[in-house]
């Protein structure tokens, strides 16, 4: 920030994913989702400061929470993303091992190639497919994100947002990478393209490899996560499965509770009040001031404590707390 100022957009994040397994990384706006996307993948600006690890394969399969054998990350194909330098990351991790369907498309693909030259590339950098079939193997890859082919010759800026959204899922697709991050996969289509893209997604889990998919689209993360990790002012409040999430036991977080009761089948009550700035959050938990259950101990920063980050989670079955909070309300100038 200005005057050499930092703020920490992501911060105690911890999580696991195996193969076959898709987390969904939900929460508002500015909560840190995507900072944590470019993390993995070596892409924050340079000044960005990183403090941690975040080991990708090497290890053997884990299950709900298991955690892994001492060693088991020392595997020769293991390597770190937040210490990996840029050739291993350039040259072994981004596309052939992550992919990535990018929050803003438009901005990732090349300006100055149309989408068929940016597929049949792909199609030849990642794939060993032979020669004379690129052709063909990059209009398949178009259609597995319900692109048209007759718009394969357009350039980027000639695309809607939801076209532009379908290239760059069908570029994600191409090396069916064995960990696919998906940040805002639906932003911009229509409610059958949405389907397709969330069975195409489902399909990459099923066929035993990881999504990580970064959504405000509730719906769309019911139908599509094994786990779900909400996310608010930089930290995760709550890890929960996702039939605990979306079914009967409910979420546990009061934050993460209003963000389900706020969706238009459920209460349709937006959470009052807004997030906080980073650089100016109240000192323990950040959502407090937006809470119904605050009290004293709330002053202290709660840890992630059997998947939830709350001095007092609710229990299955416990009322609503959407409402106006009973404390301090939301912190003012804030324009969002
Ligand atoms: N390069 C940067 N310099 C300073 N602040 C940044 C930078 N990049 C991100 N931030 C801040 O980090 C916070 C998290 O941003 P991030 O893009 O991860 O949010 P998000 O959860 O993906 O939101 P959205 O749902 O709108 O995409 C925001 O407050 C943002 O302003
Ligand atoms: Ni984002």
């Amino acid at each position: 920030m200005r005057g050499n100022r930092y703020i920490q957009a992501v911060s105690d994040v911890s999580f696991d994913l195996a193969a076959g397994e898709c987390l969904a990384l939900v929460g508002e706006s500015g909560c840190g989702k995507s900072v944590l996307a470019s993390a993995l993948l070596g892409l924050l600006p340079g000044n960005a400061q990183l403090r941690g690890g975040a080991l990708l394969g090497g290890g053997e399969q884990l299950h709900d929470g298991a955690q892994p054998e001492p060693g088991a990350f020392e595997a020769r194909d293991a390597v770190d993303l937040i210490g990996a330098d840029e050739r291993t990351m350039a040259g072994t991790v981004r596309g052939r091992r992550i992919g990535l369907i990018p929050q803003s498309p438009a901005a990732h693909l090349s300006p100055v190639r149309t989408v068929r030259a940016q597929l049949e590339e792909t199609v030849r950098e990642l794939t060993g497919t032979p020669r004379r079939e690129v052709r063909a193997a990059a209009l398949a890859a178009a259609g597995r994100a319900a692109f048209p082919a007759g718009h394969l010759d357009h350039y980027p800026h000639q695309l809607s947002g939801g076209l532009a959204q379908r290239a760059a899922t069908a570029l994600a697709l191409v090396a069916d990478a064995p960990l696919l991050i998906a940040d805002e996969p639906t932003t911009g289509l229509d409610r059958e393209l949405v389907e397709h893209t969330v069975t195409e997604l489902r399909r990459h889990v099923d066929d035993g490899r990881a999504l990580l998919m970064i959504t405000h689209d509730l719906a769309a993360a019911e139908r599509i996560a094994d786990r779900v990790a909400v996310m608010y002012a930089g930290r995760v409040v709550e890890l929960a499965p996702g039939r605990d999430f979306f079914g009967g036991p409910g979420p546990r977080h009061p934050y993460a509770h209003g963000l389900r009761a706020a969706l238009p089948e459920r209460d349709f009550v937006p959470i009052p009040g807004m997030p906080p700035e980073l650089g100016a959050l109240p000192a323990g938990c950040a959502f407090a001031p937006r809470c119904t259950r605050t009290e004293e101990a709330c002053a202290q920063t709660p840890e992630l404590v059997d998947g939830t980050a709350c001095h007092f989670p609710l229990t299955a079955g416990a009322p609503a707390v959407v409402g106006a909070p009973s404390t301090a309300a939301a912190p003012e100038g804030d324009d969002r």
